[in-house]
């Protein structure tokens, strides 16, 4: 939905450049709707993901691609949560903390997400939020990096939680945050840099950044590297083991359909774990919890990212919520995401009378997230209108119309709609 203030203070980084390319083409090449409408049919027959829809709770006649901020929900998720709520909390109390697995939930979710994002088991902890999780893996980071260098890179793009969280970050270990464009990053790392910190997909407009090249470079400098993969995990591989990455954070409530405030993680690849220090040293994170010793000693693996006690009743709505991911693979969700917002790129371009909107997000499939993003003029009302008549994006200021494309339940039939609705609201 739209941001509840238009002129959101931003960290002192620079905002994003909103250039990219135009849809005015040559409109006799254009397809015809009827062409469109046939199109989107036959793509959805042959979509083999077109039935996993199913596993989630849709409104009837709202076209949703708004799943880049708060995912759908999957069917099981309101049984699941009442069995939490009224046996495991109400019948079996405190025995749950064993008996239903309470304590154990945030590594044993975390392995659920862990082949989501590359990642072997062991090595990824749910709990606290993306920006409680990005204040641990940037003092973390610091304090595994060599304690000459000076130098935290975020890309100056980033969302604000990432550039509050750094400059705090900074101040504390005694770096000096560097705003870099990302397709700077990988030559403003030196020999003084300790941590690098990039979103994998910017939030604004859906580009892509390379982390195979970025993080290979980060460690030829010698720096520690840091991803948030709000805006990846579940739209695309991410490769985290893959590609040597050091610490990444991300969210549970976009496209992997946690729910509102679901609880986010926090992956310390596992040639770290002995190493890292985190700066919130609770007493889940605790070698031994239940000795209750004044000294801390951290545990093993993942678990010494965890601080205090687990949001229950979030992660098991979370845990639930991944079973919409059973039998999935994550590269069919990226065929089927690069599919959909060519095809609504090609709608827009149809139905949208030349001149009225401008994608900033990047054409070229390897710089594309699951979203696009159309600069127009009046965006927060233009997105008020699409809203109103059932095609739920979002706004984000100052000009731009953000759509996500979730392959678990977006169909083409819904691109073509919502491409359509946004030419009548032009037209
Ligand atoms: C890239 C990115 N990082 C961090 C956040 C914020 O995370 P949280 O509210 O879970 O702290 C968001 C979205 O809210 C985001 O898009
Ligand atoms: N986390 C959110 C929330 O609590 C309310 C509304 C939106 C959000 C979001 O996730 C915003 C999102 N990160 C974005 O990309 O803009």
């Amino acid at each position: 939905m739209s941001e509840p203030t238009p002129t959101m203070a931003q960290p002192s980084l620079t905002g994003p450049s909103l250039t990219g390319p135009s849809l005015t083409g040559p409109s006799a090449t254009r397809p015809s709707p009827g062409e469109l409408a046939r199109r989107a049919e036959a793509l959805d027959a042959a979509d083999e993901l077109g039935k996993l829809r199913e596993r989630f709770t849709l409104p009837e006649g709202v076209v949703y691609l708004d799943g880049n901020s708060l995912g759908a929900l999957p069917a099981g998720v309101a049984a699941t949560t009442a069995d939490v709520v009224g046996r495991q909390w109400g019948e079996l109390l405190i025995r749950s903390w064993d008996e239903s697995g309470w304590w154990t939930a945030p590594e044993r979710i975390g392995d659920k997400i862990a082949p989501l994002i590359g990642a072997a088991p062991g090595q990824v902890a749910v709990g606290d939020s993306t920006s409680v999780n990005l204040f641990k893996a940037l003092v973390g980071a610091a304090r595994l990096a060599d304690p000459s260098r000076t130098r935290l890179l975020v890309d100056a793009s980033t969302f604000p939680t990432d550039g509050y969280i750094a400059a705090s970050a900074a101040r504390m270990t005694g770096l000096t945050v560097e705003p870099v464009d990302p397709s700077q990053a990988a030559a403003a790392m030196g020999a003084d840099t300790a941590v690098v910190l990039l979103n994998h997909v910017d939030y604004r407009t859906g580009r892509l950044h390379d982390l195979p090249a970025l993080t290979a470079a980060a460690r030829a400098a010698g720096a520690v590297m840091v991803w948030d993969l709000c805006h990846s995990a579940g739209a695309l591989p991410v490769g985290l083991d893959e590609n040597a990455v050091d610490l990444a954070v991300g969210c549970t409530y976009k496209y992997l359909n946690g729910g509102p405030g679901s609880p986010a993680y926090l992956y310390i690849a596992e040639r770290h774990q002995t190493a890292f220090d985190s700066p919130l040293p609770g007493w889940n994170g605790h070698a031994d919890p239940f000795a209750m010793t004044a000294q801390y000693v951290p545990a093993t693996g993942a678990a010494r990212a965890r601080v205090g006690t687990p949001d229950i009743l979030s992660m098991l709505a979370l845990e639930s919520s991944l079973d919409a991911w059973d039998g999935v693979s994550i590269e069919a969700v990226r065929a089927k995401s690069l599919a959909l917002t060519d095809f609504f790129l090609e709608c827009v371009a149809a139905y949208v009378p030349a001149g009225n909107v401008e994608s900033v997000t990047p054409d070229e499939h390897a710089r594309r997230g699951s979203q696009v993003s159309l600069r127009t003029a009046n965006a927060r009302e233009v997105m008020a209108e699409l809203v109103a008549r059932g095609v739920i994006g979002d706004f984000r200021a100052p000009d731009v119309l953000r759509f996500g494309f979730t392959p678990l339940y977006v169909g083409f039939a819904d691109v073509e709609r919502a491409a359509r609705t946004l030419g009548h609201i032009f037209g």
